[in-house]
């Protein structure tokens, strides 16, 4: 449980960090289980943004969304293990409208990769909607994984401990 609050806290900075950084409307962590031998992805931190607080965007496990692997473009970077710039949302096959349409909100870019421990998923973070310009550009692309390195670790402990 100390673990879990810890891994949120560090993850949910620097996805504040990153969010002002890069200029992305929110940034979220889904975090990869299984559920009965089926792998499914759980919203944990939902649209952080620089202003946001821990307790906004803490989801409650009555609150989760959960996305099996091949819906979204959350699923396709758990299944690719591939980091993703998505220009435009609705040009993009994989691209699922479900959460815009529960959250009243708008997808239209997206940059997203998964946090690997070896060859084990552990979550997947994605940041949306780049403010004051049409997409995320490649510059964004390595800041945002750059400041992922240090949430990565954290949620490589986190994976560990859960584990065993
Ligand atoms: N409003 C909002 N939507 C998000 C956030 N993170 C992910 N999403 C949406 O969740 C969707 C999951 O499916 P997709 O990956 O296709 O597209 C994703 C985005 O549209 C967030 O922090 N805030």
């Amino acid at each position: 449980m100390q673990e879990s609050i810890n891994m949120e806290k560090v993850v949910f900075k620097t996805l504040k960090r990153i969010s002002a950084l890069i200029n992305a409307e929110w940034c979220s962590l889904f975090m990869y289980r299984q559920r009965n031998g089926i792998p499914e992805l759980a919203s944990r931190l939902f649209n952080v943004h620089k202003d946001s607080t821990l307790e906004e965007c803490l989801v409650t496990s009555d609150g989760e969304i959960v996305f099996p692997l091949d819906i979204g473009v959350l699923g396709h970077v758990a299944q690719t293990k591939r980091t993703i710039n998505i220009q435009n949302a609705l040009e993009c096959q994989h691209f699922s409208t479900f959460v815009d349409e529960l959250t009243q909100s708008t997808t239209k870019n997206i940059l997203a990769t998964p946090i690997m421990n070896g060859k084990d998923m552990v979550a997947v973070i994605m940041a949306v909607n780049k403010i004051g310009g049409p997409f995320f550009t490649s510059a964004d692309e390595n800041l945002f994984l750059k400041y992922l390195n240090f949430a990565s670790l954290n949620l490589k402990i986190y994976h560990l401990s859960y584990l065993h």
